[in-house]
């Protein structure tokens, strides 16, 4: 297990941040500036906390105590396996000798690198390409190139920060499949930050959604993308609909009301009556109804208006106006279907299924 507590102040900046995790994909996400890559940075060695520990397999790679500082082991004695966004990889050494350069110096026999080598150019798909220099491989097979670097050292635990985000969609897809193949295999912890949040969808056992510097919810994915503790997770896992809301009544159904919209919903919370909570709807939850009945007064069912649409590839993203004459407040993702496309103005039915209305206290 890997235990990291973490305090460090950067001018006016404070990261302070907790967090435990077994053999497991923690993926870090949040805006720009709140800590992620600083969080590696400190669990690497290649920064200082003012305070805390990083411990790992019952090893101290640091510890502070009482104003004390304990352990603070150096970088390369640490097993961490690194992988930058820009590749870093050295433009005069060839795909083979990049690969080699992560045990240059060490006590293995020429044969043993070469076999190490080899087994990681195989795990990579980078056969064939191991006498070719970096501006002779693609952005995916220098990114390869360098994960392999990494692995090289047998690692105990690694660190991506960024690392697909400079390549292109289908690219990146592979290598999610590529990491979580190796994941597989070498079963340590591995720590990736992104700003993508298929990168989440796809990879993460846990997540850590950072915010100024805090970890603001911590957890299994499911969690983190479907209970959202706080409105600013909601806001960043992209759930789209949010709304302040009252609670009238928290019964087996909790009946839930703002000055636009009434809605039922289910929860093993409780609430008060007159408690003002918010709910999160995410938008692949929203069933949209082609057959409408006007008339019919369904529970959580609304009319309202197509006020834009967004192709998504598959998915198209709705735009719909129910409670606002102009503006769109309700969006819902459906799937793309040709041969039965929205027109922008047309009416439409929307119902909200009382099992994924999640509510914030
Ligand atoms: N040496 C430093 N001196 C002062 N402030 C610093 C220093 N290094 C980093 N910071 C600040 O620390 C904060 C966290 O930076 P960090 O790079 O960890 O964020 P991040 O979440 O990884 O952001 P991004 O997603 O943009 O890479 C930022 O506000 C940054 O300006």
């Amino acid at each position: 297990m890997l235990e990291v507590d973490l305090y460090k102040r950067l001018g006016e900046f404070v990261l302070d941040v907790e967090f435990y995790l077994d053999n497991e994909i923690l993926v870090l996400f949040g805006p720009s500036g709140c800590g992620k890559s600083t969080t590696l940075e400190l669990i690497a060695g290649l920064k200082t906390p003012d305070r805390g520990k990083v411990i790992n397999q019952g090893i101290n790679f640091f510890l502070k105590e009482d104003g004390k500082v304990k352990e603070n082991l150096p970088i390369n004695q640490r097993r961490i396996g690194y992988v930058f966004q820009d590749y870093s990889l050295f433009p005069h050494l060839t795909a083979f000798e990049n690969i080699a350069y992560g045990i240059h110096g060490s006590d293995f026999t020429k044969k043993e690198i070469q076999k190490k080598v080899d087994e990681l150019l195989t795990e990579l798909r980078l056969k064939g390409l191991a006498n070719h220099y970096p501006d002779e491989l693609s952005g995916g097979q220098q990114q390869r190139v360098a994960i392999a670097r990494a692995l090289i050292v047998e690692p105990d635990i690694l660190l991506l920060d960024e690392p697909f985000s400079a390549l292109d969609t289908l690219v990146r897809e592979k290598l999610r499949q590529d990491l979580l193949r190796i994941h597989g295999e070498f079963g340590i912890p591995v720590i990736y930050v992104t700003h993508n949040l298929t990168d989440v969808f796809e990879l993460a056992d846990q997540v850590a959604i950072y915010n100024e510097g805090k970890i603001e919810q911590f957890g299994a994915k499911e969690e983190v993308f479907y209970r959202p503790r706080t409105r600013n997770v909601a806001r960043f896992v992209e759930s789209k609909n949010i709304f302040d809301v009252v609670v009238e009544e928290c019964k087996s159904e909790i009946k839930l009301r703002n000055d636009k919209f009434n809605l039922i919903a289910v929860s093993n919370q409780n609430f008060n009556s007159g408690e003002e909570v918010v709910v999160v709807i995410r938008p692949e939850f929203i069933d949209v109804l082609t057959d409408i009945d006007e008339n019919v007064n369904q529970r959580n069912f609304y009319l309202g208006v197509l006020k834009k649409t967004l192709s998504k590839g598959a998915i198209t993203r709705l735009f719909i106006s129910i409670f606002s004459e102009e503006d769109y407040d309700l969006i819902v993702d459906t799937p793309t279907d040709f041969t039965n496309e929205h027109r922008l103005g047309a009416k439409i039915g929307v119902r909200l299924t009382a099992d994924y209305i999640h509510i914030i206290k």
